[in-house]
């Protein structure tokens, strides 16, 4: 079989989000059949996400229903030139954000970058909450980092929690130590980070951002190459508010938001059985559709989810109802970035057809 023949076959996968089969959509970048095998590369950017893994096994198939064998590699693609440059072992930056304090943005961004690693991906977690860096104790962490210094210049090795590469500024300070930095004094502290750390070959670099709209914010949205971000609200009326202030930020800043997430919706009483709606109702939802971005859900008001960040297990790694809500977050955050990087493919291939 040629390898047009082979490409032509593979017009019958479909992208699930796309609309399009994957040849018309550009993703199929490379392709040689040799001896029976198949060689193909295909444009994807979110690895573990169920959506990329169903295109993958689908062109496994239509290869088996060939009657040949297939090598399949993908290749990430970029939004811009420079994205490879800065952090350039790290495949995508995922930055979780909240309009205001307290609304359970670190309970979100251990979750997710937890959830994602039990999907099978390779994952970093960077606490950029400078004001309140409390991801070490969510995870159990408190190994200080190591320093390496490699061609004369220092470098810091990230510790492992949970099979998650960990940095945080609660890992260089004291625990007693009041963190009293003013912006610029946080702003070059992160900056520092960003650099210094090594945190080799990553999937997704998950971000915890401090709360609000503030310059710490910005520096990060400035220096990182952030693919997307999660913003966490509440049902509250006033949390909505703060948060859409948050989602036009990273409007300004031309930053892909991945969704809203609706955090300590329906608290279920273990008593009675009922669910109450402490917060009000379907705020997350009403957010999301106000500003027009995704909605990724709900996760319930659960005090199992307190006691694991007090205890250092993340909940996601559980079972039931609740670790189920955080396992689906994961989910559909690895396919909403897989849907920004292939869309992007997509509009590519059709700009350069035109
Ligand atoms: N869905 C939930 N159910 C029960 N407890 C929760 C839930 N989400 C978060 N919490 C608890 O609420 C507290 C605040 O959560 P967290 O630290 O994640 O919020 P935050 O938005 O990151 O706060 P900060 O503004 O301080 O950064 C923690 O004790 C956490 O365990």
């Amino acid at each position: 079989m040629s390898d047009a023949d082979f490409r032509d076959r593979l017009r019958a996968v479909d992208d699930p989000a796309l609309d399009t089969d994957i040849v018309s959509a550009g993703l199929v970048t490379d392709i040689t059949v040799d001896d029976g095998t198949a060689a193909v590369e295909l444009a994807l950017g979110a690895p573990h996400a169920p959506d990329e893994a169903a295109i993958a096994e689908r062109v496994r198939e239509v290869a088996d229903d060939a009657g040949i064998d297939v090598e399949l590699s993908a290749n990430v693609p970029l939004f811009d030139a420079a994205e490879s440059s800065v952090l350039p072992g790290v495949k995508n930056v995922i930055a979780v954000a909240s309009g205001k304090g307290g609304v359970g943005k670190s309970t979100v961004a251990v979750n997710l970058a937890a959830g994602l690693a039990d999907r099978g991906a390779n994952v970093g977690l960077f606490d950029a909450d400078v004001y309140g860096p409390n991801v070490p104790q969510m995870l159990g962490a408190d190994t200080d980092p190591d320093v390496t210094t490699v061609d004369g210049e220092d470098r810091i090795e990230p510790p492992t929690a949970h099979e998650l590469k960990l940095m945080s500024v609660g890992l260089l300070i004291d625990d007693d130590d009041p963190v009293v930095w003013r912006g610029p004094v946080a702003q070059n502290t992160l900056t520092d980070l960003f650099d210094d750390v090594s945190w080799g070959s990553l999937d997704y670099l998950v971000v915890d951002l401090p709360p609000g709209t503030g310059d710490v914010q910005l520096t990060v949205l400035q220096n990182l190459p952030v693919t997307g971000t999660v913003v966490v609200t509440t049902p509250q009326s006033v949390a909505v508010g703060d948060t859409r202030r948050g989602v036009q930020m990273f409007g300004e800043y031309q930053t892909n938001v991945l969704g809203v997430v609706e955090n300590m919706s329906g608290f279920v009483c273990p008593s009675c059985g009922d669910t109450h709606d402490i917060f009000g109702e379907d705020g997350g939802r009403t957010l999301a559709d106000a500003v027009d971005v995704p909605y990724l859900g709900s996760l319930p008001l659960d005090p199992a989810i307190r006691a694991g960040a007090d205890d250092g297990e993340p909940i996601v790694s559980g079972d039931g109802d609740t670790a189920v809500a955080f396992q689906d977050l994961a989910a559909t955050v690895a396919d909403k970035v897989g849907v920004l990087r292939r869309h992007h493919q997509q509009q590519q291939r059709d700009s350069a057809s035109d």
